[in-house]
């Protein structure tokens, strides 16, 4: 499987800084904060129902994130690294109903005024949605460990596009607030905590040229997913319109 990913061109194994230099740079070029879509979004370019859609398939990638971890903790044997670990099923699922990730999605969707029904169902999510975010969760449940930890670790850029994101949201579109965007205040502080984990983690296990190779590889497959679900909101609903048939269309379910 590993033929698959672009391979990086190492002879000798990196030092452990010299890995992280490597793995910034591939977010810096590759990361979804340069996408057109994520672009015109924090710029106020699109539509409410552009926005809609962006929220409404987001919403898998949302829902689908704990499963994800959840299949990562069961490959752990140390239950120092999966008490870690469990902390982001407990991020996004909260400790009871009402409470978590999921449900402050959920508020920004509401107050786009989706029907929650159509969200939770995710049967109006673009086919490519659905194949990004199901190829991240197989990528961590069948590569190495520590190639799927390094999956994670677009999150050490995050913070940065979510502060432009919701700074811009809240400057340009009336119809959203800090309330409906509650979602992204606390990944503030939790992607780069997780983060941080997870790039210690690699930096003290990726030591060979191929195990360094694979985490590299690995950054530059979850960049393509996230980078891939905006190209299918760019191509479904940016001119010209090319909603493929049965996903959310505006003029019948927004
Ligand atoms: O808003 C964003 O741009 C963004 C990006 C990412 C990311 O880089 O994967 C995550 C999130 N948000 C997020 O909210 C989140 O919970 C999350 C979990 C993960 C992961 O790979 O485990 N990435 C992300």
């Amino acid at each position: 499987m590993s033929q698959q990913f672009e391979p990086t061109d190492i002879r000798s194994p990196l030092s452990a800084d010299q890995l992280e230099v490597e793995l910034r740079a591939i977010g810096e070029a590759r990361y979804h904060h340069r996408h057109p879509f994520q672009l015109a979004l924090q710029n106020g370019e699109l539509s409410k129902a552009q926005v809609q859609a962006w929220a409404l398939n987001r919403y898998y990638y949302q829902s689908m994130i704990p499963i994800k971890d959840a299949s990562l903790m069961a490959r752990l044997h140390d239950p120092e690294l999966r008490r870690e670990w469990r902390q982001r099923i407990i991020d996004h699922d909260g400790h009871g109903p009402g409470e978590g990730g999921i449900q402050r999605w959920l508020a920004l969707t509401d107050g786009l005024g989706l029907d929650r029904e159509m969200v939770v169902s995710t049967g109006k999510i673009l086919p490519a949605t659905r194949f990004a975010v199901e190829a991240y969760v197989h990528f961590v449940r069948e590569r190495p460990l520590v190639e799927a930890i390094a999956s994670s670790l677009t999150e050490l850029f995050s913070p940065l596009v979510i502060n432009t994101r919701v700074s811009g949201m809240l400057a340009h579109y009336a119809f959203v607030s800090e309330q409906t965007l509650a979602y992204f205040k606390p990944r503030m502080t939790q992607a780069p905590r997780d983060a941080d984990f997870a790039l210690d983690y690699v930096k003290r296990h990726a030591l060979r040229v191929d195990q360094q190779q694979g985490v590299l590889a690995a950054l530059r497959f979850k960049c393509d997913v996230l980078w891939s679900m905006l190209d299918a909101l760019d191509y479904a609903y940016v001119a010209p319109r090319r909603i493929p048939p049965g996903a959310f269309d505006p003029e019948v379910d927004g």
